[in-house]
Protein backbone atom coordinates (compact mmCIF):
# COMPACT_ATOMS: atom_id res chain seq x y z
CA UNK A 1 0.00 0.00 0.00
CA UNK A 2 1.02 3.46 -0.86
CA UNK A 3 -0.41 4.75 2.22
CA UNK A 4 -0.75 3.22 5.90
CA UNK A 5 -4.08 1.35 6.58
CA UNK A 6 -5.42 0.07 9.38
CA UNK A 7 -7.25 -3.15 10.30
CA UNK A 8 -10.65 -3.54 11.22
CA UNK A 9 -13.89 -5.69 11.14
CA UNK A 10 -15.33 -5.48 7.82
CA UNK A 11 -18.72 -4.93 8.82
CA UNK A 12 -17.72 -1.55 9.75
CA UNK A 13 -19.32 1.24 7.75
CA UNK A 14 -16.45 2.92 7.35
CA UNK A 15 -14.41 0.22 5.89
CA UNK A 16 -14.30 1.59 2.02
CA UNK A 17 -11.91 -0.03 0.17
CA UNK A 18 -10.20 -3.60 0.74
CA UNK A 19 -6.76 -4.66 -0.47
CA UNK A 20 -6.28 -8.59 -0.66
CA UNK A 21 -3.03 -9.58 -0.06
CA UNK A 22 -1.05 -12.30 -2.26
CA UNK A 23 0.87 -15.18 -0.67
CA UNK A 24 1.11 -18.68 -2.60
CA UNK A 25 -1.40 -21.65 -3.64
CA UNK A 26 -5.21 -21.31 -1.90
CA UNK A 27 -5.43 -24.55 0.23
CA UNK A 28 -8.18 -25.08 2.55
CA UNK A 29 -11.60 -26.21 2.54
CA UNK A 30 -14.85 -24.14 3.42
CA UNK A 31 -18.64 -24.58 3.75
CA UNK A 32 -20.46 -21.58 2.11
CA UNK A 33 -23.54 -20.49 3.87
CA UNK A 34 -27.49 -21.25 3.00
CA UNK A 35 -28.21 -20.98 -0.73
CA UNK A 36 -29.86 -17.43 -1.53
CA UNK A 37 -32.44 -19.18 -3.96
CA UNK A 38 -33.19 -22.03 -1.90
CA UNK A 39 -34.05 -19.81 0.76
CA UNK A 40 -36.17 -17.41 -0.79
CA UNK A 41 -38.01 -20.25 -2.56
CA UNK A 42 -38.32 -22.10 1.20
CA UNK A 43 -39.63 -18.64 2.76
CA UNK A 44 -42.40 -18.44 -0.07
CA UNK A 45 -43.56 -22.08 -0.07
CA UNK A 46 -43.18 -21.78 4.12
CA UNK A 47 -45.05 -19.30 4.56
CA UNK A 48 -48.15 -19.61 2.79
CA UNK A 49 -48.30 -23.53 3.59
CA UNK A 50 -50.57 -24.99 6.06
CA UNK A 51 -48.26 -25.43 9.43
CA UNK A 52 -45.11 -25.41 10.70
CA UNK A 53 -41.96 -25.73 8.30
CA UNK A 54 -38.44 -25.90 9.89
CA UNK A 55 -35.82 -24.60 7.42
CA UNK A 56 -31.92 -25.80 7.98
CA UNK A 57 -28.94 -24.21 7.14
CA UNK A 58 -30.94 -20.71 5.48
CA UNK A 59 -29.01 -18.10 4.74
CA UNK A 60 -28.79 -14.73 6.85
CA UNK A 61 -27.98 -12.05 4.60
CA UNK A 62 -29.87 -8.58 3.12
CA UNK A 63 -32.16 -10.80 0.44
CA UNK A 64 -33.49 -12.79 2.75
CA UNK A 65 -33.75 -10.58 5.52
CA UNK A 66 -36.15 -8.47 3.55
CA UNK A 67 -38.27 -11.72 2.30
CA UNK A 68 -38.62 -11.59 6.12
CA UNK A 69 -39.60 -8.65 6.92
CA UNK A 70 -41.99 -8.66 3.98
CA UNK A 71 -43.75 -12.08 4.57
CA UNK A 72 -44.04 -10.66 8.72
CA UNK A 73 -46.30 -7.70 7.39
CA UNK A 74 -48.97 -10.60 6.29
CA UNK A 75 -48.87 -12.14 9.70
CA UNK A 76 -46.57 -14.80 8.85
CA UNK A 77 -44.23 -15.82 11.73
CA UNK A 78 -40.54 -16.35 11.17
CA UNK A 79 -38.92 -17.53 14.33
CA UNK A 80 -34.86 -17.41 14.11
CA UNK A 81 -32.98 -20.22 15.71
CA UNK A 82 -29.11 -20.62 15.90
CA UNK A 83 -28.37 -17.24 14.99
CA UNK A 84 -30.81 -17.30 11.78
CA UNK A 85 -29.05 -20.46 10.22
CA UNK A 86 -32.67 -22.26 11.19
CA UNK A 87 -36.06 -20.49 10.54
CA UNK A 88 -39.15 -21.92 11.64
CA UNK A 89 -42.40 -20.69 9.93
CA UNK A 90 -45.66 -20.88 11.01
CA UNK A 91 -47.69 -20.05 7.31
CA UNK A 92 -50.63 -18.80 6.66
CA UNK A 93 -52.12 -21.50 4.51
CA UNK A 94 -52.63 -20.92 0.91
CA UNK A 95 -55.97 -20.47 1.09
CA UNK A 96 -57.37 -16.41 0.13
CA UNK A 97 -59.18 -16.10 3.07
CA UNK A 98 -61.45 -12.86 3.63
CA UNK A 99 -59.36 -12.53 6.76
CA UNK A 100 -55.43 -12.39 5.13
CA UNK A 101 -57.47 -9.94 2.44
CA UNK A 102 -58.55 -7.56 5.39
CA UNK A 103 -54.99 -7.05 6.07
CA UNK A 104 -54.55 -4.61 3.76
CA UNK A 105 -58.49 -3.64 3.12
CA UNK A 106 -57.20 0.17 3.37
CA UNK A 107 -53.70 1.40 2.74
CA UNK A 108 -51.32 -1.27 1.01
CA UNK A 109 -48.59 -2.94 3.09
CA UNK A 110 -45.83 -1.71 1.85
CA UNK A 111 -42.66 -3.92 1.90
CA UNK A 112 -39.10 -2.79 1.22
CA UNK A 113 -37.17 -5.38 -1.24
CA UNK A 114 -33.57 -3.66 -1.36
CA UNK A 115 -32.14 -4.82 -4.41
CA UNK A 116 -33.08 -8.73 -4.16
CA UNK A 117 -35.00 -10.06 -7.11
CA UNK A 118 -35.97 -13.30 -6.11
CA UNK A 119 -37.60 -11.13 -3.39
CA UNK A 120 -39.70 -8.93 -5.59
CA UNK A 121 -40.56 -11.31 -7.85
CA UNK A 122 -41.44 -14.04 -6.08
CA UNK A 123 -43.69 -11.62 -4.02
CA UNK A 124 -45.68 -9.96 -6.99
CA UNK A 125 -46.36 -13.31 -8.02
CA UNK A 126 -47.50 -14.93 -4.52
CA UNK A 127 -48.86 -11.91 -3.25
CA UNK A 128 -51.24 -11.42 -5.58
CA UNK A 129 -52.37 -14.59 -5.89
CA UNK A 130 -53.09 -14.58 -1.97
CA UNK A 131 -55.05 -11.09 -2.31
CA UNK A 132 -54.53 -7.96 -0.81
CA UNK A 133 -53.04 -4.36 -1.39
CA UNK A 134 -49.28 -4.02 -1.31
CA UNK A 135 -46.65 -1.99 -2.39
CA UNK A 136 -43.42 -3.10 -3.31
CA UNK A 137 -40.26 -0.89 -3.72
CA UNK A 138 -36.48 -1.03 -3.36
CA UNK A 139 -33.23 1.04 -3.72
CA UNK A 140 -32.74 2.57 -6.93
CA UNK A 141 -31.01 0.13 -9.13
CA UNK A 142 -34.15 -1.81 -8.57
CA UNK A 143 -36.52 0.87 -9.95
CA UNK A 144 -34.42 -0.15 -13.20
CA UNK A 145 -34.49 -4.50 -13.09
CA UNK A 146 -37.81 -5.04 -15.35
CA UNK A 147 -40.57 -6.81 -13.65
CA UNK A 148 -42.70 -6.03 -17.21
CA UNK A 149 -43.02 -10.27 -18.34
CA UNK A 150 -44.14 -10.82 -14.82
CA UNK A 151 -46.76 -8.04 -14.48
CA UNK A 152 -47.85 -8.82 -18.15
CA UNK A 153 -48.19 -12.21 -17.41
CA UNK A 154 -50.13 -11.90 -13.78
CA UNK A 155 -52.43 -8.62 -15.01
CA UNK A 156 -55.16 -10.36 -17.70
CA UNK A 157 -55.40 -13.00 -15.12
CA UNK A 158 -56.14 -11.14 -11.77
CA UNK A 159 -58.92 -10.56 -10.12
CA UNK A 160 -57.75 -6.96 -9.35
CA UNK A 161 -55.44 -4.84 -11.01
CA UNK A 162 -50.93 -4.35 -10.62
CA UNK A 163 -48.43 -2.07 -12.16
CA UNK A 164 -45.11 -1.21 -12.48
CA UNK A 165 -44.73 2.20 -12.33
CA UNK A 166 -41.31 3.12 -13.27
CA UNK A 167 -39.90 3.63 -16.69
CA UNK A 168 -39.82 0.15 -18.66
CA UNK A 169 -41.69 -1.56 -16.29
CA UNK A 170 -39.51 -1.60 -13.45
CA UNK A 171 -40.68 -1.34 -9.76
CA UNK A 172 -42.20 -0.35 -7.39
CA UNK A 173 -45.21 -2.58 -8.08
CA UNK A 174 -48.44 -2.03 -6.83
CA UNK A 175 -50.81 -4.76 -6.38
CA UNK A 176 -54.93 -4.26 -5.35
CA UNK A 177 -55.80 -8.26 -5.96
CA UNK A 178 -58.50 -10.36 -4.81
CA UNK A 179 -56.79 -13.86 -5.82
CA UNK A 180 -56.30 -15.32 -9.65
CA UNK A 181 -58.94 -15.83 -12.05
CA UNK A 182 -57.78 -19.55 -13.16
CA UNK A 183 -57.35 -18.40 -16.48
CA UNK A 184 -54.09 -19.51 -18.01
CA UNK A 185 -50.93 -17.68 -18.27
CA UNK A 186 -48.46 -16.50 -20.31
CA UNK A 187 -44.58 -15.70 -19.73
CA UNK A 188 -41.88 -14.63 -21.46
CA UNK A 189 -38.42 -15.84 -19.74
CA UNK A 190 -35.55 -13.98 -21.88
CA UNK A 191 -35.06 -11.02 -19.17
CA UNK A 192 -35.23 -13.67 -15.99
CA UNK A 193 -36.64 -17.01 -15.00
CA UNK A 194 -37.25 -15.68 -11.89
CA UNK A 195 -40.38 -14.66 -13.34
CA UNK A 196 -41.75 -18.51 -14.31
CA UNK A 197 -40.83 -19.50 -11.08
CA UNK A 198 -42.58 -16.74 -9.21
CA UNK A 199 -45.37 -18.01 -11.03
CA UNK A 200 -44.97 -21.53 -10.46
CA UNK A 201 -44.68 -21.09 -6.82
CA UNK A 202 -47.43 -18.83 -6.52
CA UNK A 203 -49.88 -21.24 -8.40
CA UNK A 204 -50.48 -23.63 -4.90
CA UNK A 205 -51.32 -20.92 -3.25
CA UNK A 206 -54.14 -19.53 -5.69
CA UNK A 207 -55.68 -23.33 -4.76
CA UNK A 208 -56.64 -23.85 -8.27
CA UNK A 209 -54.35 -25.90 -11.23
CA UNK A 210 -52.80 -22.91 -13.21
CA UNK A 211 -51.20 -23.50 -17.01
CA UNK A 212 -48.58 -21.23 -17.33
CA UNK A 213 -47.13 -20.89 -21.23
CA UNK A 214 -43.68 -19.74 -21.82
CA UNK A 215 -43.25 -17.68 -24.79
CA UNK A 216 -40.15 -17.18 -26.20
CA UNK A 217 -36.54 -18.73 -24.81
CA UNK A 218 -36.39 -19.39 -21.15
CA UNK A 219 -32.67 -18.12 -19.71
CA UNK A 220 -31.53 -19.46 -16.35
CA UNK A 221 -33.45 -23.02 -17.06
CA UNK A 222 -31.59 -24.63 -13.78
CA UNK A 223 -33.18 -22.34 -11.54
CA UNK A 224 -36.63 -23.13 -12.84
CA UNK A 225 -35.85 -26.67 -12.12
CA UNK A 226 -35.36 -25.99 -8.67
CA UNK A 227 -38.47 -24.35 -7.86
CA UNK A 228 -39.98 -27.34 -9.62
CA UNK A 229 -37.72 -29.38 -6.53
CA UNK A 230 -38.61 -27.38 -4.12
CA UNK A 231 -42.42 -27.26 -4.41
CA UNK A 232 -42.74 -30.67 -4.53
CA UNK A 233 -41.31 -30.55 -1.03
CA UNK A 234 -43.81 -28.50 -0.19
CA UNK A 235 -46.66 -30.47 -1.77
CA UNK A 236 -46.75 -28.24 -4.60
CA UNK A 237 -47.18 -30.24 -8.06
CA UNK A 238 -45.96 -29.22 -11.95
CA UNK A 239 -46.50 -30.65 -15.26
CA UNK A 240 -44.36 -30.11 -17.98
CA UNK A 241 -45.25 -30.11 -21.62
CA UNK A 242 -41.76 -29.33 -23.58
CA UNK A 243 -41.44 -29.10 -27.75
CA UNK A 244 -39.38 -31.71 -29.15
CA UNK A 245 -36.67 -33.80 -27.85
CA UNK A 246 -34.92 -32.00 -26.06
CA UNK A 247 -36.87 -31.44 -22.64
CA UNK A 248 -35.84 -28.41 -21.42
CA UNK A 249 -34.88 -25.91 -24.59
CA UNK A 250 -37.90 -26.96 -25.68
CA UNK A 251 -40.04 -26.27 -23.08
CA UNK A 252 -43.53 -24.87 -23.44
CA UNK A 253 -45.29 -24.59 -21.03
CA UNK A 254 -46.45 -25.81 -17.07
CA UNK A 255 -49.23 -27.05 -15.14
CA UNK A 256 -49.14 -25.85 -11.38
CA UNK A 257 -50.78 -27.08 -8.07
CA UNK A 258 -51.52 -28.91 -5.19
CA UNK A 259 -51.28 -27.17 -1.88
CA UNK A 260 -48.49 -26.31 0.53
CA UNK A 261 -47.95 -28.31 3.91
CA UNK A 262 -44.92 -27.42 6.22
CA UNK A 263 -42.36 -29.69 6.21
CA UNK A 264 -38.72 -30.01 7.76
CA UNK A 265 -35.97 -28.10 4.67
CA UNK A 266 -32.48 -28.48 4.44
CA UNK A 267 -30.82 -25.30 2.58
CA UNK A 268 -27.96 -26.56 0.60
CA UNK A 269 -24.84 -23.84 0.71
CA UNK A 270 -24.64 -21.15 -1.84
CA UNK A 271 -22.84 -23.23 -5.00
CA UNK A 272 -22.65 -19.25 -6.67
CA UNK A 273 -20.54 -18.54 -3.30
CA UNK A 274 -18.61 -21.17 -3.92
CA UNK A 275 -17.57 -20.00 -6.98
CA UNK A 276 -15.43 -17.82 -5.37
CA UNK A 277 -13.22 -20.13 -3.18
CA UNK A 278 -12.85 -23.03 -6.58
CA UNK A 279 -11.43 -19.91 -8.37
CA UNK A 280 -9.21 -19.12 -5.63
CA UNK A 281 -7.32 -22.85 -5.67
CA UNK A 282 -7.94 -22.41 -9.97
CA UNK A 283 -5.73 -19.38 -9.67
CA UNK A 284 -3.48 -19.79 -7.57
CA UNK A 285 -2.53 -23.50 -8.13
CA UNK A 286 -3.91 -24.52 -4.81
CA UNK A 287 -6.74 -26.94 -3.81
CA UNK A 288 -10.09 -26.02 -2.49
CA UNK A 289 -12.80 -28.45 -1.18
CA UNK A 290 -16.45 -26.89 -0.74
CA UNK A 291 -18.20 -29.42 1.40
CA UNK A 292 -22.10 -29.44 1.22
CA UNK A 293 -22.44 -29.93 -2.31
CA UNK A 294 -22.44 -32.30 -5.04
CA UNK A 295 -23.08 -32.45 -8.86
CA UNK A 296 -26.60 -33.53 -7.14
CA UNK A 297 -27.15 -30.31 -5.53
CA UNK A 298 -30.62 -28.09 -6.63
CA UNK A 299 -28.53 -25.57 -7.74
CA UNK A 300 -26.99 -25.14 -11.58
CA UNK A 301 -24.11 -23.50 -10.34
CA UNK A 302 -22.26 -26.25 -9.22
CA UNK A 303 -21.42 -26.54 -12.41
CA UNK A 304 -19.02 -23.77 -12.11
CA UNK A 305 -16.55 -26.32 -11.12
CA UNK A 306 -16.69 -27.90 -14.30
CA UNK A 307 -16.11 -24.90 -16.43
CA UNK A 308 -12.70 -24.93 -14.40
CA UNK A 309 -11.83 -28.81 -15.50
CA UNK A 310 -12.40 -27.71 -18.95
CA UNK A 311 -9.90 -24.88 -18.28
CA UNK A 312 -7.46 -27.43 -16.83
CA UNK A 313 -7.92 -27.82 -12.99
CA UNK A 314 -8.88 -31.20 -11.57
CA UNK A 315 -12.36 -31.60 -10.51
CA UNK A 316 -12.42 -33.95 -7.54
CA UNK A 317 -15.61 -35.49 -5.51
CA UNK A 318 -14.84 -35.88 -2.03
CA UNK A 319 -15.93 -36.19 1.81
CA UNK A 320 -19.55 -34.64 0.88
CA UNK A 321 -17.87 -32.16 -1.26
CA UNK A 322 -16.33 -30.87 -4.68
CA UNK A 323 -12.68 -30.35 -4.44
CA UNK A 324 -11.15 -28.11 -7.36
CA UNK A 325 -7.21 -28.75 -7.88
CA UNK A 326 -5.53 -25.54 -9.74
CA UNK A 327 -3.11 -26.30 -12.85
CA UNK A 328 -2.41 -24.58 -15.88
CA UNK A 329 -5.03 -22.56 -17.19
CA UNK A 330 -6.71 -22.91 -20.59
CA UNK A 331 -8.70 -20.24 -22.13
CA UNK A 332 -12.58 -21.71 -23.25
CA UNK A 333 -15.30 -20.86 -25.24
CA UNK A 334 -18.22 -21.51 -23.10
CA UNK A 335 -22.43 -21.31 -22.87
CA UNK A 336 -23.00 -19.55 -19.14
CA UNK A 337 -26.63 -18.92 -19.90
CA UNK A 338 -27.57 -21.72 -17.43
CA UNK A 339 -25.11 -20.60 -14.62
CA UNK A 340 -24.71 -16.62 -15.18
CA UNK A 341 -24.09 -15.55 -11.90
CA UNK A 342 -20.25 -17.06 -12.21
CA UNK A 343 -19.57 -15.20 -14.74
CA UNK A 344 -18.12 -12.46 -13.26
CA UNK A 345 -15.81 -15.47 -11.14
CA UNK A 346 -15.16 -16.80 -14.31
CA UNK A 347 -13.90 -13.29 -16.04
CA UNK A 348 -11.36 -13.37 -13.48
CA UNK A 349 -10.19 -16.80 -13.98
CA UNK A 350 -9.70 -15.89 -17.48
CA UNK A 351 -7.78 -13.24 -17.39
CA UNK A 352 -4.55 -15.87 -15.75
CA UNK A 353 -5.49 -18.29 -18.95
CA UNK A 354 -3.16 -19.08 -21.58
CA UNK A 355 -5.51 -17.72 -24.12
CA UNK A 356 -8.83 -15.92 -24.51
CA UNK A 357 -12.14 -16.98 -23.33
CA UNK A 358 -15.26 -16.41 -24.92
CA UNK A 359 -18.41 -16.16 -22.54
CA UNK A 360 -21.94 -16.52 -24.68
CA UNK A 361 -25.30 -16.40 -24.07
CA UNK A 362 -25.78 -14.05 -20.78
CA UNK A 363 -27.14 -11.18 -22.57
CA UNK A 364 -29.90 -10.61 -19.59
CA UNK A 365 -26.41 -10.05 -17.18
CA UNK A 366 -27.16 -6.77 -18.17
CA UNK A 367 -30.33 -6.49 -16.25
CA UNK A 368 -29.02 -7.92 -12.62
CA UNK A 369 -27.01 -6.03 -9.61
CA UNK A 370 -25.44 -3.79 -12.26
CA UNK A 371 -24.43 -4.08 -16.24
CA UNK A 372 -22.79 -7.19 -15.33
CA UNK A 373 -21.23 -7.34 -19.13
CA UNK A 374 -20.36 -3.61 -19.74
CA UNK A 375 -19.13 -2.82 -16.52
CA UNK A 376 -17.42 -5.97 -16.17
CA UNK A 377 -15.69 -5.26 -18.97
CA UNK A 378 -14.87 -1.46 -18.06
CA UNK A 379 -13.42 -2.46 -14.60
CA UNK A 380 -11.22 -5.66 -15.98
CA UNK A 381 -9.51 -3.21 -18.41
CA UNK A 382 -8.14 -1.09 -15.56
CA UNK A 383 -5.50 -4.47 -15.44
CA UNK A 384 -4.33 -3.22 -18.48
CA UNK A 385 -5.42 -6.01 -20.47
CA UNK A 386 -7.81 -6.75 -23.56
CA UNK A 387 -11.33 -7.08 -23.08
CA UNK A 388 -14.11 -7.01 -25.83
CA UNK A 389 -18.01 -6.58 -25.13
CA UNK A 390 -20.39 -8.50 -27.04
CA UNK A 391 -23.88 -8.10 -26.93
CA UNK A 392 -24.43 -11.33 -24.98
CA UNK A 393 -21.06 -11.60 -23.21
CA UNK A 394 -17.40 -11.30 -23.48
CA UNK A 395 -13.69 -12.48 -24.22
CA UNK A 396 -11.54 -11.66 -21.95
CA UNK A 397 -7.98 -11.67 -22.98
CA UNK A 398 -5.25 -13.07 -20.57
CA UNK A 399 -3.05 -10.62 -18.52
CA UNK A 400 0.93 -10.15 -19.89
CA UNK A 401 3.42 -11.56 -17.51
CA UNK A 402 4.40 -8.59 -16.82
CA UNK A 403 0.73 -7.35 -15.67
CA UNK A 404 0.42 -10.03 -13.43
CA UNK A 405 3.36 -9.78 -11.86
CA UNK A 406 3.83 -5.99 -10.64
CA UNK A 407 2.38 -4.17 -7.49
CA UNK A 408 -0.96 -2.23 -9.17
CA UNK A 409 -1.33 0.30 -6.46
CA UNK A 410 -2.86 2.61 -9.57
CA UNK A 411 -5.93 0.22 -9.41
CA UNK A 412 -9.22 1.02 -7.55
CA UNK A 413 -11.71 -1.64 -8.91
CA UNK A 414 -15.13 -0.38 -8.22
CA UNK A 415 -18.19 -2.34 -7.44
CA UNK A 416 -21.47 -1.02 -8.33
CA UNK A 417 -22.75 -2.08 -5.06
CA UNK A 418 -22.75 -5.49 -7.00
CA UNK A 419 -21.73 -8.26 -4.33
CA UNK A 420 -20.97 -10.73 -7.22
CA UNK A 421 -18.15 -7.97 -8.67
CA UNK A 422 -16.63 -7.17 -4.98
CA UNK A 423 -16.30 -10.92 -4.15
CA UNK A 424 -14.88 -11.46 -7.98
CA UNK A 425 -12.47 -8.95 -7.62
CA UNK A 426 -11.35 -10.12 -4.33
CA UNK A 427 -9.53 -13.18 -6.43
CA UNK A 428 -7.74 -11.00 -8.49
CA UNK A 429 -5.66 -10.08 -5.21
CA UNK A 430 -4.30 -13.76 -4.86
CA UNK A 431 -2.23 -12.88 -8.04
CA UNK A 432 -1.89 -9.39 -7.88
CA UNK A 433 -1.08 -6.87 -5.30
CA UNK A 434 -1.82 -4.15 -4.50
CA UNK A 435 -5.42 -3.52 -6.24
CA UNK A 436 -8.35 -1.85 -4.04
CA UNK A 437 -11.50 -2.73 -4.04
CA UNK A 438 -13.99 -0.45 -3.55
CA UNK A 439 -17.34 -0.46 -1.04
CA UNK A 440 -16.67 -4.28 0.04
CA UNK A 441 -19.45 -4.10 2.55
CA UNK A 442 -21.46 -4.59 -0.71
CA UNK A 443 -21.07 -8.06 -0.27
CA UNK A 444 -23.92 -8.11 2.48
CA UNK A 445 -27.02 -8.58 -0.28
CA UNK A 446 -25.75 -12.40 -0.14
CA UNK A 447 -22.65 -13.17 1.45
CA UNK A 448 -22.01 -10.65 4.84
CA UNK A 449 -18.94 -12.88 5.82
CA UNK A 450 -17.37 -12.75 2.81
CA UNK A 451 -14.27 -11.02 3.64
CA UNK A 452 -13.40 -13.00 7.20
CA UNK A 453 -14.37 -16.72 5.02
CA UNK A 454 -11.72 -15.42 2.66
CA UNK A 455 -9.14 -14.61 5.52
CA UNK A 456 -9.36 -17.32 7.36
CA UNK A 457 -9.41 -19.82 4.28
CA UNK A 458 -6.37 -18.39 2.96
CA UNK A 459 -4.64 -17.90 6.33
CA UNK A 460 -3.99 -13.89 5.37
CA UNK A 461 -5.41 -10.89 6.53
CA UNK A 462 -6.80 -8.16 4.28
CA UNK A 463 -5.52 -4.81 4.01
CA UNK A 464 -8.83 -2.61 4.99
CA UNK A 465 -8.60 0.95 4.02
CA UNK A 466 -11.44 4.00 5.33
CA UNK A 467 -11.96 7.24 5.05
CA UNK A 468 -11.92 10.56 7.22
CA UNK A 469 -15.13 12.40 7.31
CA UNK A 470 -15.33 14.78 4.53
CA UNK A 471 -13.82 12.15 2.18
CA UNK A 472 -10.34 12.13 2.60
CA UNK A 473 -8.38 8.99 2.75
CA UNK A 474 -7.00 8.25 5.85
CA UNK A 475 -5.22 5.43 7.37
O1 LIG B 1 -34.26 -17.82 -9.26
C1 LIG B 1 -33.24 -17.51 -8.66
O2 LIG B 1 -33.04 -17.79 -7.47
C2 LIG B 1 -32.19 -16.77 -9.39
C3 LIG B 1 -32.19 -16.75 -10.76
C4 LIG B 1 -31.15 -16.05 -11.56
O3 LIG B 1 -31.73 -14.89 -12.08
P1 LIG B 1 -32.24 -14.78 -13.61
O4 LIG B 1 -33.29 -15.78 -13.83
O5 LIG B 1 -32.74 -13.37 -13.67
O6 LIG B 1 -31.05 -15.02 -14.49
C5 LIG B 1 -29.94 -15.67 -10.70
O7 LIG B 1 -29.18 -14.70 -11.39
C6 LIG B 1 -30.34 -15.10 -9.36
O8 LIG B 1 -29.21 -14.78 -8.59
C7 LIG B 1 -31.15 -16.11 -8.59
C1 LIG C 1 -28.71 -11.61 -9.76
C2 LIG C 1 -28.65 -11.84 -8.45
O1 LIG C 1 -29.63 -11.63 -7.57
P1 LIG C 1 -31.17 -11.22 -7.68
O2 LIG C 1 -31.57 -11.27 -9.13
O3 LIG C 1 -31.90 -12.20 -6.85
O4 LIG C 1 -31.24 -9.84 -7.11
C3 LIG C 1 -27.41 -12.38 -7.84
O5 LIG C 1 -27.45 -12.76 -6.66
O6 LIG C 1 -26.37 -12.44 -8.51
Amino acid sequence: MTQPAVKIEPAASTVTRVCVVPGGPVEGKIRPPGSKSLTNRALICAAFASGTSRLAGTLVSEDTEVMIDSLAKIGVSIKPVDGGRTLVVEGVGGVVSDDARKISSDAPVEMFIANSGTTVRFLTAALSAFGGKYKLSGVDRMHERPIGDLVDAIAPALDGWIVATSDGKCPPVDIDSNGWTGQPMRVGGGVSSQYLSGLMMAGPIASKPIRIEIVGEMVSIPYVRMTARLMKSFGGTCEWEFDGDEPWSGLRSVTVGGSYQGCEFDVEPDASAASYFWAAAAISGGSVLVEGLDENASQGDVGFARVLETMGCEFIVRDGGIEIKGGPLRGVDVEMGEISDTVQTLAVVALFADGPTRVRGVAHNRFKETDRIGNLAIELRKLGGRVDEHDDGLTIHPLSSDAQSSHRHDVVMETYNDHRMAMSFALLGLRIPGIEILNPACTRKTYPDFWADLESLTGRSHTWTTNRIGGARAS
